[in-house]
């Protein structure tokens, strides 16, 4: 997959460079690419931003250094799924990065300032945002969604079934886990754990996924697709929990 980042702070990230993007751009899983969209700035100030119209505090990202570092990229040899980062855009969640880890490449545009000029939206064919709270670029968003993204190209973490077990590619929290010792200052392992059972280890596993999503995720119980197998679980948490 290639990924291509505008952004007025490329700097920010080199971190990722160097660490978890490295090993797949290496691999040849992952490429990513960093433009500065100041690059593209014509006025001899280099001007990216400018009043809004109409009055009203802040800066708003012109349209012209975008276009012309959008039209600057090379030929689209594959589909192109153009991504503007922003506080209005739909929520990102674990669904929407598996839906981008499929795609051949992917074009985040960070923006800065109180927002864009409103024609920008018309290069994007998704606007996404990280959550609802606003931070002083879109690096930092554009950084989390890569990296999600980037777990789940094939290849990229090396072991995929982690990828794919995550709670939240299920919808429910994840279980209680442990490693050694078993006996840790007197917290111990659950003994189901060390029984080798895996029929009853795999029972208790979703039984507690269950128990921690319904008491921590209320918002997430109504996502959740109950098997025949939950139901005497269920019952058991409602006699554990109730009132
Ligand atoms: N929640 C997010 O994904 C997110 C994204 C960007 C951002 N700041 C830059 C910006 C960009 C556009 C409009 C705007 O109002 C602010 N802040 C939060």
């Amino acid at each position: 997959m290639k990924i291509t980042v505008l952004t007025l702070f490329p700097e920010m990230f080199v971190p990722l460079q160097e660490s978890i993007l490295k090993r797949a751009q290496a691999a040849g899983h992952l490429e990513v690419k960093l433009v500065n969209f100041r690059d593209y700035a014509l006025s001899k100030h280099k001007n990216v931003d400018d009043v809004p119209y109409g009055g009203g505090a802040g800066m708003l990202l012109k349209p012209e250094p975008i276009y012309a570092a959008m039209r600057d990229l090379p030929l689209a040899q594959r589909k192109r799924k153009v991504i503007l980062i922003s506080p209005q855009g739909q929520v990102f969640r674990q669904e929407k990065a598996k839906e981008w880890s499929a795609e051949e490449e992917l074009v985040f545009i960070c923006g800065h300032y109180e927002g864009f000029d409103e024609r920008i939206r018309n290069l994007a064919d998704e606007e996404a945002s990280l959550g609802d709270y606003v931070l002083t670029g879109g690096e930092l968003a554009a950084m989390v969604m890569i990296d999600a993204v980037a777990r789940l190209i094939p290849g990229v973490l090396g072991e995929e079934a982690s990828a794919e077990e995550d709670s939240h590619s299920i919808g429910l929290l994840e279980y209680p886990q442990y490693t050694r010792p078993a006996d840790f200052e007197g917290h111990k392992v659950p003994e189901v754990l060390l029984s080798g059972h895996h029929a009853q280890i795999k029972r208790w596993r979703r039984k507690e996924s269950l128990r921690r999503t319904f008491l921590r995720r209320p918002d997430l119980v109504s996502n959740i697709f109950f098997e025949a197998d939950d139901y005497p679980l269920l019952e058991e948490l409602r006699l554990e929990h109730e009132e």
